[in-house]
């Protein structure tokens, strides 16, 4: 079975938007549990555009009251700076069920790839070492056609495919000439004793194919197609909310 943790930086996005609390992660990642989700992700950003250390605080403590996963993700090389205290902090402070190590450089507008395991290897061994010992499950943004020998040399004990290439090969209408190397870098890291999970524009469009096309992927991680998505298919209902207020003067 895939599970479904729902990635909740773009409420922080909105509600950074005004400056105030609304729209509120919490209140937002309950409706997402409440509605089945399986698990909340947070990807907080070192310049703090939308998930804050608070943030990561308050939902550690609502994950653990709905005894679901939490995985916070982000880039163990960044260093702390006023407002991010640092991945392995945030981590140690909030022990999450699962940290994903995801390489991204500072102004980058979002993940957009994996990494150069040989190159990374020693400091990816220390901090998955590091995670580890803390009680993490320790997962490694990898690009499809990655080097799974090094990947699994850094002691990881999960992938995550990053499925931004398979998103667009999909939009541009063929989804099978990205998939193979999807399912053969997941089987590649399964034969080596890792799990797999996946994320990045995934949507209610390309999810179904990709899940029949790679090999047994434990978790995806959706936020910024799934958060869009419900705003269209909540905004019918609220507009008639607003109406029937005005209608009652
Ligand atoms: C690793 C990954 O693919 C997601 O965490 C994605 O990067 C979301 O981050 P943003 O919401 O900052 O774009
Ligand atoms: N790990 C991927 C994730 O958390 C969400 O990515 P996206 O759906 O916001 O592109």
């Amino acid at each position: 079975m895939t599970v479904l943790s729902v990635n909740v930086n773009k409420i922080a996005v909105l509600r950074n938007s005004r400056g105030g609390r609304d729209p509120d992660v919490v209140t937002a990642a309950r409706a997402c549990l409440d509605a089945g989700a399986h698990g909340i992700t947070v990807h907080p950003r070192p310049d703090a555009r939308h998930i804050r250390a608070d943030d990561v605080y308050a939902l550690a403590e609502l994950t653990r009251a709905y005894s679901v996963e939490f995985n916070i993700e982000g880039n163990p090389f960044a260093p702390p700076r006023e407002g991010y205290p640092g991945f392995h902090a945030l981590c140690a402070e909030t022990r999450p069920a699962q940290a994903t190590l995801v390489p991204d450089g500072d102004g980058q507008l979002t993940s957009d790839h994996g990494f150069d395991f040989a190159r990374d290897l020693d400091g990816l061994r220390e901090h998955v070492g590091a995670l580890k010992a803390i009680g993490c499950r320790v997962s490694v943004f990898a690009d499809a056609g990655a080097d799974m020998d090094a990947a699994a040399a850094s002691g990881a004990d999960r992938i995550e495919l990053y499925t931004g290439p398979y998103a667009e090969a999909f939009a541009a209408g063929h989804p099978q000439r990205s998939l193979p190397a999807f399912d053969d870098t997941a089987r590649a890291a399964q034969a080596r004793g890792m799990g797999v999970n996946a994320g990045h524009d995934l949507s209610q469009a390309n999810l179904g194919t990709f899940i029949a096309g790679v090999s047994d992927v434990l978790e995806v991680s959706i936020g910024h197609a799934l958060i869009g998505e419900a705003l269209y298919d909540g905004l019918a209902f609220t507009v008639k909310r607003y109406l029937s207020i005005l209608d009652g003067r």
